[in-house]
């Protein structure tokens, strides 16, 4: 089968992954079946999909269908496309009969495309395509190419010198976005422009589409990693410090974009170890790569094919965790470029009428928009304008697809995922030395954002351990400055400092340039509730805490009345022993500041207690006063003795 052959098939669904959902990105390059090269077909459906509301115009026009029966509308979209707008024009031999049966007709398509040209008021074929860059977004903003420098292995100097050799620094994103839609003159989309980012440090946003940087020396040997500019958000704004904070903790880390890029922030400011969870060990392979690609692996431990809510907070091995990044699996309504192509609008076949031409959704979002879950169904679907409309689906970030078909079943959807997140940011808030976390998801919905903050806010571990929201004036720099805060219709008044303390990000047309992102920090002081754990993991009783538990009443047995209960020598009752206690400050007057005791029964320490007592307790003196000790010496000759500097206090003992 030729390149158009198959390109035709997978247009119009007709391959062997015809039954298979997903973009029409990943529907051809999971196609075990292709013979072409995937990236081929790509480039050419994709091309012919957005040119082919023209295309259409032009086949049409020139009648070429008729002529050529042997044709079908989509294999003479494909081939007349890259007659007309092809460097290299149609890719098959001179003879080849399906090249021969469109350019035997040269010059009727070719007019008919200038037709088409001046119809849409461009003078130039450069500003055809510009407008066709546009309308195939459908009004969808351009998204940079964010690009993250691993420090670990290079640094924003290296990459300017090298993979970014020959190219324009500007001063704002708006700018490289603005540079996307430029052609050169010669079909070339793009400037080689980019900006380097204002508030992620060693960030740079280069124009979409002038370069493959998966290509490049410094993307496969980890110097750079393909991340957008929201999801480097948590890792930066957790900030972890070696010193203050141990240990570093990422819950739901595949493939490991916000895992290198903690491991980048750790590496330069101390030694610490990063442990890494994923529960799906397909997934878990991937992350282990990057960890390795991106040199980080000598103090990351990967947890393949763990569960992070079956890790137990009190292993010994997490004692020094103090930040965890929470970025669990979510309805990923903010994730942009999975709808990768435009409708394909087919010519109509000499036999159906003009008005039951056929278009095919090739997306599973027509409009370009934010993916809002409300999605079309997967771009295998044909709709004319005789069928039905599709059904929804719901593809979350870990490609999963959901069936929507209406809005209860959405919620209800958000509900589950919400639930699930809450139940796992709340794990992570039990974590004995965690003072820091990130919250955060590619979703839109505040169901799965700004709630899922208030409802952990709320919860009792949270309570009880003293977990708070981090306050937008104790960010990150380049945080604070992020001015997309927190849903106001998501909050009341009075939870106005919470809004203002989540940030958000949307796929917007508003020169930012980044996709749909919610993150959210939590901290505490860690002064309460912060267990002591032996080598074991088995929870021990902090020392000290005893005695904070006091008891209102005091230590000794009471009467009805309230009355501490003596002997006949004025000795009380501990309650916590049973036994006679002797208290020295209340033998001398104080009864109810009553702290330094003995216990009937113990060995007496003679250093504490060296005079002899009478019956009662008395203290034992001599003619001129002073104090008798045990062994029959004067207080005199034990100063001389010890020869302490000490001396004096025991000869200012007055009883
Ligand atoms: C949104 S993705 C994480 C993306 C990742 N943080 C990154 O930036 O590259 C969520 C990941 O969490 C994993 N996951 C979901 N539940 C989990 C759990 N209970 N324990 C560990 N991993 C989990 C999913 O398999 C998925 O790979």
């Amino acid at each position: 089968m030729s390149l158009y052959h198959e390109t035709a098939a997978i247009l119009t669904a007709a391959g062997p992954n015809a039954t298979h959902g997903g973009s029409l990105k990943s529907r051809i390059f999971k196609d075990k079946s292709l013979k072409s090269p995937p990236a081929q077909v790509y480039a050419l459906a994709l091309e012919t999909s957005k040119w082919s509301a023209i295309l259409k115009e032009v086949v049409e026009a020139s009648d070429l269908l008729k002529h050529e029966r042997k044709l079908t509308p989509a294999l003479s979209l494909l081939l007349v496309h890259d007659l007309l707008l092809s460097k290299s024009g149609i890719a098959l031999p001179a003879t080849h009969g399906l090249r021969v049966s469109i350019e035997r007709h040269k010059a009727r398509l070719n007019s008919e495309f200038v037709r088409a040209r001046i119809r849409r008021k461009c003078a130039t074929l450069d500003a055809l395509r510009t407008q066709v860059e546009i309308e195939a977004r459908g009004g969808c903003p351009v998204h940079p190419r964010w690009i993250r420098v691993n420090t670990l292995k290079s640094t924003v100097e290296e990459q300017l010198a090298t993979t970014f050799k020959g190219w324009e620094v500007v001063e704002s994103v708006a700018e490289v976005i603005k540079a996307a839609d430029a052609f050169d003159g010669q079909g070339k989309k793009g400037k080689k422009v980019i900006h380097i980012d204002g508030h992620i440090p060693n960030l740079i946003a280069a124009c979409p589409g002038v370069a493959d940087f998966t290509k490049t020396e410094a993307y496969k040997s980890g110097k750079i990693i393909l991340q957008d500019k929201a999801s480097c958000f948590p890792a930066y704004l957790l900030d972890p410090r070696p010193e203050r904070d141990g240990d570093v903790m990422d819950t739901c880390a595949a493939p490991g974009n916000k895992t290198t890029h903690l491991a980048a922030i750790v590496h330069s400011r101390g030694t610490t170890t990063i442990f890494a969870f994923e529960k799906d060990p397909h997934r878990a392979k991937t992350l282990q790569k990057m960890v390795k690609t991106a040199g980080s692996d000598t103090f990351t431990v990967v947890n393949a094919g763990k569960d992070f809510l079956k890790v137990n907070p009190s292993d010994a091995k997490y004692r020094n965790v103090g930040a965890l990044l929470l970025d669990p699996s979510c309805s990923g309504s903010g994730i942009v470029g999975r709808d990768d192509a435009p409708t394909l609008h087919l010519p109509s076949a000499p036999s159906s009428s003009s008005s039951s031409s056929s278009t095919i959704n090739t997306k599973a979002n027509p409009k370009g928009k934010q993916n809002n879950n409300k999605r079309k169904s997967p771009p295998t679907t044909t709709t004319t304008e005789t069928q039905e409309p599709p059904a929804k689906v719901l593809i979350d970030d870990d490609g999963v697809a959901i069936p929507v078909s209406s809005q209860a079943d959405l919620e209800a959807r958000i509900a589950s995922l919400a639930s699930f997140q809450l139940t796992l940011l709340q794990h992570a808030m039990s974590f004995p030395a965690a003072k820091r976390i990130t919250y955060s998801t590619c979703s839109i919905h505040a169901g799965e954002n700004e709630n899922v903050v208030l409802r952990a806010l709320a919860s009792d571990v949270a309570k009880r351990r003293g977990w708070r929201v981090l306050k937008r004036q104790e960010q990150v720099e380049g945080m604070r400055r992020w001015d997309v805060r927190g849903e106001a219709e998501a909050m009341t008044l009075e939870e106005g400092e919470v809004r203002d303390a989540v940030i958000r990000a949307y796929y917007r047309d508003d020169g930012r340039g980044v996709m749909g992102f919610f993150v959210a920090g939590f901290v505490r002081d860690g002064t309460i509730d912060d267990p002591v754990y032996l080598d074991d993991g088995v929870e021990q009783q902090q020392e000290g805490e005893e005695e904070e538990q006091e008891d209102p009443e005091g230590p000794f047995v009471r009467d009805e009345q309230g009355q501490i209960v003596r002997d006949e020598n004025g000795i009380p009752t501990l309650k916590s022993t049973g036994k006679k206690a002797v208290d020295l400050k209340e033998l001398e007057g104080d009864e109810e500041s009553s702290v330094e005791y003995r216990i009937e029964g113990q060995e007496e320490e003679d250093e504490e207690e060296p005079y002899q007592r009478d019956g009662k307790g008395n203290i034992v003196r001599d003619d001129e006063g002073l104090p008798v000790l045990k062994e029959g010496r004067s207080d005199e000759s034990e100063e001389e003795e010890e020869g302490g500097e000490d001396g004096d206090e025991w000869g200012g003992f007055d009883d």
